[in-house]
């Protein structure tokens, strides 16, 4: 209650003096720290950022909603600076305090095509550390924001596009397109923290077929299983249909929805910080054998002969 009225009287602009008083206040009456309260003070400052060209951040000053738009062209592959990019952006997202994210692609035909396999094809190892790593903080810091999260897929989204899709909290796809995590097709097993998002966003035995056949589905048949929420005609209007579910979260209390949400999402992130290094052993020897890497050389060709 006093939590909801100190929410629905801050939306205007704060200086640093009331701030500190109205943080010092609250702060004798919940007994809280003080460090806490301040994160959690609501939006304060909106912006439009040019930041980097691999992803547009283009925040509404009146709905302190930010469109979140990945430009890799020509397919989104999720290579290490793109993953860098996002993680960046994130960040700046959650130090902005915005209202909420729409994740969306500048590729006219598809979200993202999940890994960028020249990243998985005859690795570094130092930069495939480096990619590993960000790839794991884009997911903690996407699937455990506070603040409330959607995908507008405007075209296709196999594998790791289909990742950063159910690591947002609601899911809006255009037709005629694909989405799934097909990486039992291509020889890959899952990580972790995949695993978690799918079996967070589908049934647990709608999550086992799906990841143990990897099947790609339609936007319809993604609709029937729950992987999406709606369909849109295009993108604008997938954009409109996530502003829209965002805008249902301004009548909810931004400390009780996000703690909400950091509560039912805390085990598996948890589960991928306490292993984010074994995580990495387990992908690098997996990755670094001769037939995987075979296996990878042989499906950019495929890609490539099309
Ligand atoms: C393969 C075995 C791997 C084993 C590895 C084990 C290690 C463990 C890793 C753990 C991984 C965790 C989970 C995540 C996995 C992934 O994300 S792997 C990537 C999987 N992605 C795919 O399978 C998608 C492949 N792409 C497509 O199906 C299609 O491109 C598309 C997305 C449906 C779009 O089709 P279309 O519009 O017709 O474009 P194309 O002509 O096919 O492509 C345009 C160019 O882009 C190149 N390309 C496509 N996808 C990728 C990609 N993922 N990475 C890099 N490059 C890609 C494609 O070759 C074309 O290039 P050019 O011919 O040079 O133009």
């Amino acid at each position: 209650m006093l939590l909801t009225l100190f929410e629905s009287h801050t939306h205007f602009f704060l200086s640093m003096f009331q701030k500190m008083i109205l943080t010092k206040i609250i702060s004798n009456t919940l007994s809280l720290h003080k460090k806490q309260l301040i994160e959690w003070l609501p939006a304060v400052r909106y912006f439009s950022s040019p930041t980097n060209p691999l992803v547009n951040v283009d925040v509404n000053d009146k709905s302190g909603i930010a469109v979140v738009t990945m430009n890799r062209k020509p397919v989104n592959g999720l290579s290490l600076e793109l993953f860098e990019a996002m993680s960046k952006a994130l960040d700046d997202l959650e130090n902005n305090r915005i209202r909420g994210a729409i994740l969306t692609s500048s590729c006219p035909t598809v979200f993202s095509a999940g890994l960028d396999l020249n990243e998985l094809y005859q690795p570094d190892k130092k930069r495939f550390k480096a990619f590993w790593t960000t790839f794991q903080d884009v997911w903690l810091k996407l699937y455990g924001s506070s603040f409330p999260t959607a995908a507008a897929i405007n075209g296709h989204a196999p594998a790791g596009g289909c990742f950063l899709a159910i690591s947002c909290e609601y899911r809006v796809m255009c037709p005629d397109y694909k989405i799934g995590l097909n990486e039992t097709r291509l020889g890959i097993i899952a990580p972790i923290f995949l695993r978690a998002s799918m079996r967070n966003t589908v049934s647990n035995r709608e999550a086992e077929k799906a990841l143990t056949l990897g099947t790609l589905y339609s936007t319809e048949d993604a609709l029937k299983i729950g992987l999406i929420d709606e369909i849109a005609i295009y993108k604008v209007k997938a954009i409109e249909r996530c502003e829209n579910f965002l805008a249902q979260f301004n009548n909810v209390s931004s400390i009780a929805r996000s703690f909400t949400k950091r509560s039912l999402r805390q085990k598996d992130l948890e589960e991928l910080e306490n292993c984010r290094e074994e995580d990495f052993n387990i992908f690098w020897s997996n990755l670094i054998e001769p037939s995987v890497q075979k296996q990878i050389g042989d499906y950019m060709q495929s890609l490539k002969k099309k």
